[in-house]
């Protein structure tokens, strides 16, 4: 807050008092309140700092051509036809996002038990990732493994008889990881939560040639409430059948989310990541604090929702809110956000200067 003509500014139409408060000052030592005193004085001492550097723009890609079609439970965020998809790629370039994450909505006729699309080398994740490296490749592409968008029941995995199958799943995932690496991506970010996963999909990538695609594992991944405008955006919603509380953790847990990032860790994830963001900040804290490795944090849709909703209808000052809670991710020990927010914020950053 700039200070002008000696009154801070945001005080500038606030009207003087008459007469000072007659009180006996207190004998402090120690008045924390010095080091607020101005906006260079805050700076001065600021402890962490959110960049463009620290955001991944996960983007909804869509079957068809020139279309952007809203999410009605995201407001601000479209699913893209592929065509779009880039575009939005140049903006990221433009405002030097990193990192671009895909997600696919999948044609309900091309949703069946076993999610097999998934393994389709011309799905819309590989032609996105395809057409975007292909005019812009330089920029970052994660690709999530998991089959919940390409599943008739919705699951991140097979299911047999009411169970989702875990080593069975752990197949078809290794697949659907070397097929999104021969189209080009270069984060391979598996969300399913199935045990074993990170070493069966390291090993088939270094075993075909990909020893350099890297590897973001949503490590600590919580069964949430926060995901619903996600799965209206790919359109699993109505379809999900069930919920993921037997591979996805319990949000009353800590302790196991260390579990989890050890063993991704051991069976080599690059990158681990904590999801959601918000309610989780403490499990981002204990994991950077214990494992010392680059962590991401995902400020999930219903996050995002929750800000972006509230900002609509006046409650609060959207643009505040967001940086607001970026910061917090970082001050928690995050190395980087996935965020729905990236390029507003990108945007906010780049006029700061
Ligand atoms: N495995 C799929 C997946 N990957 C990312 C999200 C959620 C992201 C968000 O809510 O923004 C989900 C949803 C889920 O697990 O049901
Ligand atoms: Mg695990």
């Amino acid at each position: 807050m700039a200070i002008k003509f000696g009154r801070p500014i945001e005080l500038r139409d606030a009207p003087r008092r008459q007469t000072a408060l007659a009180s006996t000052p207190l004998d402090l030592t120690i008045r924390p309140r010095r080091n607020r005193k101005a906006e260079w004085a805050r700076r001065l001492v600021r402890e962490n700092v959110l960049t463009t550097d620290d955001l991944i723009w996960p983007l909804f890609v869509v079957d068809g051509t020139n279309t952007r079609t809203p999410v009605a439970s995201m407001p601000g965020v479209d699913r893209l036809t592929v065509d779009q998809a880039v575009r939005d790629a140049e903006r990221a370039m433009k405002l030097n996002i990193p990192c671009i994450a895909l997600f696919p909505y999948t044609e309900p006729s091309l949703r069946d038990e076993n999610g097999s699309e998934a393994l389709n080398p011309n799905n819309l994740v590989c032609q996105s990732v395809r057409a975007i490296k292909k005019e812009f490749p330089e920029i970052g592409l994660l690709c999530d493994v998991a089959l919940d968008p390409f599943t008739s029941h919705g699951h991140d995995g097979l299911i047999d008889d009411g169970k989702i199958l875990n080593d069975e799943t752990v197949a078809v995932l290794v697949q659907q990881a070397l097929v999104q690496a021969e189209a080009g991506c270069d984060v391979i970010a598996p969300s399913d939560m199935m045990d074993g996963r990170i070493g069966a999909i390291r090993e088939a990538l270094d075993d075909n040639g990909f020893a350099d695609v890297q590897i973001m594992s949503y490590a600590a991944k919580y069964a949430s409430a926060f995901y619903g405008p996600f799965r209206d955006a790919i359109g699993s919603a109505k379809t999900l059948t069930g919920d993921k509380r037997t591979y996805q953790m319990d949000s009353a847990n800590s302790d196991e989310a260390l579990r989890e990032v050890e063993l991704d860790i051991a069976e080599g994830a690059d990158m681990v990541m904590v999801k959601p963001g918000m309610p989780y900040l403490d499990i981002v804290r204990r994991v950077k604090d214990t494992f010392a490795m680059p962590t991401f944090v995902y400020q999930v849709s219903g996050e995002y929702a929750m800000i972006a909703g509230a900002a609509n209808n006046g409650w609060i000052d959207g643009e505040r809110a967001m940086m607001e809670s970026l910061l917090g991710f970082k001050r928690a020990g995050a190395d980087g956000i996935l965020t729905y927010f990236a390029p507003k914020a990108a945007e906010k950053l780049k006029s700061e200067g």
